[in-house]
């Protein structure tokens, strides 16, 4: 396993969402402090969806200057817009909805009643991240990006045995045929996540110690999409002790409050 990945082990879903709340919010207010503005990518799924909204329950919530945040999502189900089971409807239910984000650095996936196929709304998200690169640039810096991770291994819309994974040309895939409903989807591909500064994944329960086992192993990420990532300065798997059940005792990083020079 890369040195610049870490293992962080909470005793449950409720105190490793905290965690994961309270280190985001520290993050972002440094990052804005620093750079007037913070990037973050969004991730769908169980655990994306608790972490958010234990940012929303955070006390500090308010600390963080939601206007200077810019948010992306790592991947969307191809489902109208107002779809119970949009990443970006649940997104703004568990939080977006409650702070005052400036709508225009808000990018969601084009929905599936927008008007365009499927193709199209991969190629329109691609142009998106286009125009919102620094010049010289052509992506924008993402600062920290969330993933899950099915008990699959898959992180976005990226499945085992599933081409898209190996796709480095594109930045946005159009996803066919995924083994978790629905079938459509979109996807930032994994170049694309590995240019996030950071990378944290967030994982819990027992039906995922045997991928998170194998992404630790560095297995392939054919099989397991999630061995793949590798955050460009760090990459931080926040786990439960379910989902930790196969991870070898010298990776857990001993000090789970561990904050690095650039966490
Ligand atoms: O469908 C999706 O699944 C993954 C993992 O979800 P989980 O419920 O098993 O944690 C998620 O990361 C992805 O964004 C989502 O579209």
């Amino acid at each position: 396993m890369s040195p610049e990945r870490r293992v962080l082990v909470h005793a449950d879903k409720e105190t490793l969402a905290a965690a994961v709340a309270a280190r985001f919010v520290r993050k972002v207010r440094d990052l804005i402090e620093e750079f007037d503005e913070a990037t973050v990518v969004l991730t769908g799924g169980s655990m994306g969806i608790a972490a958010l909204a234990a940012i929303n329950s955070s006390p500090d919530r308010d600390s963080i200057d939601w206007s200077r945040v810019n948010v992306w999502w790592g991947d969307e189900r191809w489902l109208p817009k107002a779809d119970d089971e949009r990443n970006e409807k649940q997104a703004r239910e568990a939080l977006l909805d409650h702070v005052p984000l400036d709508p225009r650095r808000v990018h969601a996936f084009p929905s599936s009643d927008e008007g365009l196929d499927l193709d199209a709304a991969a190629r329109s998200y691609a142009d998106e991240l286009v125009a919102a690169a620094p010049r010289n640039a052509s992506l924008p810096h993402f600062d920290i990006t969330f993933l899950g991770m099915g008990p699959d291994g898959h992180i976005a819309s990226l499945f085992p045995g599933h081409p898209g994974i190996r796709v480095t040309e594109e930045t946005v895939i159009a996803v066919r045929n995924s083994p978790k409903p629905p079938p459509e989807r979109l996807s930032l591909t994994l170049p694309v996540i590995n240019s996030s500064a950071r990378v944290w994944a967030v994982v819990a329960g027992s039906d995922k110690a045997s991928a998170l086992g194998l992404t630790l192993a560095d297995a392939s990420i054919d099989e397991v999409p999630a061995a793949g990532v590798e955050g460009r300065r760090r990459t931080l798997f926040f786990v439960d002790g379910d989902a930790a059940a196969e991870v070898p005792e010298n990776l857990i990083d001993p000090g789970q409050f561990w904050t690095g020079a650039d966490e």
